[in-house]
C-alpha cells in the first residue's frame, strides 16, 4: 500500500471511530435540561462560526441577552457545550476547584505545539511543581524594579516614533498615522528581554531578533477560518484515547509547521540564554528568572528540578505570553483614549500634576507614584475589561460536579436553576468577554469604554488575579505575569501620554477579532491583517 493510501486510509478509519465515539458519548454528556441557541449544524455545531474571523461578541452578545449567564452552546459531533460567565460559576471554576477542571485535551494538543511541556501546557501535580518554582520570580517585590527597564524602553520607542512624526508628518495633519501593532510588540519584548534574561533583544533596532516579532504576527494566520474536516480532526482529540488521535494528526498542516517553526526558533534563542546565564550560577538564593531556572534544572532532586525541556519551554511560554499580551492591551489602550480625547487629556493632566507635586521633572516616574493615578490606572483596568485579549477559556470537569450560578437562569422546562449539575468530562466555555461585559456586574453602559465606573470603587465580586476581572484568568492557573503586565503598561502609558496625543485617523475603524490574542482589524478589511492604525502627534512640551 502507498504512503498515500495508508494515510487515507488512517484519516478515514480515524474520523470514522472519532465519529461514533463522539456519538456515544456526546449522548451521555447532555446539556438538554438547559436551553441555547440552535446548533447550526449537526457535525460541526456552533465551533466553525467560532473558528471563522469574526468581532469578539457577535456571535454571542445576543445569546448572552436571551440566555443569560449559563447556557448550552453546540460542539462539533453534537457535543454540549456548558457556556458560562456567571460571577459564581466562574468562581467555582476557576478559583475553588484547583485542579478539578482541566484544560481540554485538544486545547493542550495544539499549544503542546506551541510552547512544549511548560506552564501553560501541564497540569496537576507537574504544574503545581513548575508554577511553585517560577511563582517568586514574578513577586511583587521582584517586579518592580523592572519600572526603570521598562522607561528606557519605553523612551527609546517614543524616540523612533518621534522621528518618524519629524519625516513623515504631512501639511495640514497633525502628526502620522502609526500602526501600533508594529511596533508595541517589539518594546515590550525589549522589555521582557532586558528584566527577564537581562538580555538585549534589540527588538526595536530591528536586530535579528525581530524575527521572533515577525513570526508571532504571523503565528495564528492559519488558524482563522479552520476548514471543517481540520475541525472534526481538532475535536476528535477530546474523545480518543490521546494515541489513537496522534494518528489522526499524521498529515502536518499549515498552522502545525508555523507553531514549529516558532517553537523551533523560541527554544533556540532560549537555549543559547540559558546556556550563557545560567552555567554554574543560580545557586545564590536570587529569586530572578533566570537564576531559578538553572537552580531547577542543576537540582538534583527531579520532583523539585525541571528538565532542560521543561526549562526551554518555560522560556518559550513566557517569551511568547510575556509580550505580545501586553502589547496588544497597550494598543488598545491606545485606541480607546485615542477615541476618547477628554479622557485623554484627564491622564495627561494627571501626570503633569503628579510631576509637579514631587519634583520630578524628568526622571522616570516612580512606582508609587504610578500607583497613586487614580485616571491612569482607571484607564488600564476599564481597558482590560473591555478588550480582554483571551476572551474564551475552556476547561473540563474531572469529576461529576454541581456548578452553583450567581444569576439564576431559566432551564428548558421554564423551571429556575440556581445550579448547574455537570458530569465527568464535560465541557465548559467559560466567557471572559461575557463576564466582563455583564451588565448586572459593571452597569448598563458596560457595553461601553467608560474608566470613570470604577471611581466609586465597588467591589462588584471578587474573581481573578486583578482588578475583579477574568482577563489574567484566575486561580491555580492565572497569569502569572500579571503584576509585570500591569506595571509596564503603567510606565509605557505614562511615558507615551507626556510626548504624544493621540487621535483617530478619518475613516479608520477598529475591531478586535477572534481568534487571535486581541487581535486589531481594521472594520471592513481583514484581509490585511491585524493592524492598529492611530494619528500619533508631538505633545507641545513632550519628550
Ligand atoms: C495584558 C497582559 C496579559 C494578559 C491579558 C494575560 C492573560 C493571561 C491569561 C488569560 C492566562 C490564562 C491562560 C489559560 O488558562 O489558558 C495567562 C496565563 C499565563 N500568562 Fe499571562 N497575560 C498577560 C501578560 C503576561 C506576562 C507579562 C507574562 C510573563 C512575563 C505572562 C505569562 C503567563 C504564563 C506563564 C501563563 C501560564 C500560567 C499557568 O498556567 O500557570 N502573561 N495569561
Amino acid at each position: 500500500m502507498s504512503l498515500v493510501l495508508l494515510l487515507v486510509y488512517l484519516h478515514l478509519l480515524g474520523l470514522a471511530g472519532a465519529i461514533l465515539a463522539l456519538v456515544i458519548r456526546a449522548k451521555r454528556k447532555s446539556l438538554k435540561f438547559l436551553q441555547g441557541p440552535p446548533s447550526p449544524s449537526l457535525l460541526l455545531g456552533h465551533e466553525s462560526e467560532f473558528n471563522s474571523v469574526r468581532k469578539v461578541g457577535s456571535l454571542e452578545d445576543n445569546w448572552f441577552n436571551e440566555y443569560g449567564t449559563a447556557f448550552r452552546t453546540a460542539g462539533c459531533y453534537g457535543e454540549d457545550i456548558l457556556m458560562l460567565s456567571d460571577p459564581r460559576g466562574l468562581q467555582h471554576i476557576f478559583h475553588k476547584s484547583a485542579y478539578r477542571y482541566p484544560k481540554p485535551k485538544d486545547i493542550n494538543n495544539i499549544t503542546l505545539k506551541l510552547f512544549g511541556p511548560g506552564l501553560v501546557v501541564v497540569g496537576g501535580e507537574t504544574h503545581h511543581r513548575q508554577r511553585k518554582l517560577l511563582n517568586p520570580a514574578f513577586s511583587a517585590a521582584q517586579t518592580k524594579p523592572f519600572a526603570e527597564v521598562f522607561a528606557s524602553c519605553a523612551t527609546s520607542l517614543a524616540r523612533k516614533w518621534q522621528d518618524e512624526i519629524v519625516a513623515k508628518k504631512a501639511p495640514g495633519q497633525p502628526g502620522t498615522i502609526i500602526d501600533t501593532v508594529r511596533w508595541l510588540p517589539n518594546m515590550a519584548l525589549d522589555a521582557l528581554g532586558e528584566s527577564l534574561f537581562e538580555y538585549e533583544f534589540g527588538a526595536l533596532e530591528g536586530t535579528r531578533i525581530s524575527v521572533l516579532c515577525d513570526i508571532i504576527r504571523d503565528l495564528f494566520i492559519d488558524s482563522r477560518n479552520v476548514n471543517e474536516f481540520r475541525l472534526l480532526r481538532q475535536a476528535a482529540y477530546r474523545f480518543l484515547p490521546t494515541s489513537i488521535a496522534r494518528l489522526l494528526d499524521i498529515k502536518k498542516t499549515k498552522q502545525d509547521k508555523r507553531f514549529a517553526h516558532w517553537l523551533k526558533t523560541s527554544r533556540g534563542i532560549a537555549d543559547e540564554l540559558v546556556k550563557s546565564k545560567t552555567e554554574g550560577s543560580g545557586t545564590d538564593g536570587r529569586n530572578d528568572f533566570m537564576s531559578i531556572l538553572s537552580r531547577a534544572l542543576y537540582v538534583n532532586v527531579p520532583e523539585k528540578g525541571m528538565s532542560p525541556s521543561e526549562a526551554l519551554s518555560q522560556m518559550a511560554t513566557v517569551i511568547f505570553a510575556g509580550h505580545e499580551t501586553t502589547a496588544s492591551t497597550l494598543s488598545w489602550i491606545f485606541y480607546e483614549v485615542a477615541m476618547h480625547p477628554k479622557e485623554q487629556e484627564i491622564l495627561f493632566k494627571e501626570i503633569k500634576s503628579v510631576r509637579e507635586q514631587t519634583g520630578n521633572a524628568n526622571e522616570p516616574l516612580l512606582v508609587k507614584d504610578l500607583e497613586g493615578m487614580a485616571h491612569l490606572n482607571r484607564v488600564i483596568r476599564e481597558t482590560l475589561r473591555f478588550h480582554p485579549i483571551v476572551p474564551d477559556l475552556f476547561r473540563e470537569a474531572d469529576v461529576d460536579d454541581v456548578i452553583p450560578l450567581d444569576n439564576p437562569v431559566v432551564d428548558a422546562s421554564g423551571s429556575v436553576l440556581t445550579q448547574v449539575p455537570v458530569v465527568k468530562g464535560q465541557r465548559v466555555h467559560a466567557s471572559i468577554y461575557g463576564y466582563n461585559r455583564n451588565k448586572e456586574l459593571w452597569g448598563e453602559d458596560a457595553d461601553q469604554w467608560n474608566p470613570n465606573r470604577f471611581t466609586n470603587n465597588k467591589k462588584p465580586t471578587t474573581l481573578g488575579m486583578f482588578g475583579n476581572l477574568m482577563t489574567f484568568s484566575g486561580g491555580v492557573r492565572g497569569c502569572i505575569g500579571w503584576r509585570f503586565a500591569i506595571l509596564e503598561m503603567q510606565v509605557v502609558l505614562a511615558t507615551l501620554i507626556e510626548s504624544f496625543v493621540f487621535s483617530i485617523p478619518e475613516g479608520v475603524e477598529v475591531e478586535q477579532v477572534r481568534p487571535g490574542l486581541g487581535s486589531p482589524m481594521r472594520k471592513g478589511r481583514w484581509a490585511e491583517g491585524t493592524q492598529m492604525p492611530l494619528m500619533v502627534a508631538l505633545r507641545a512640551g513632550g519628550l
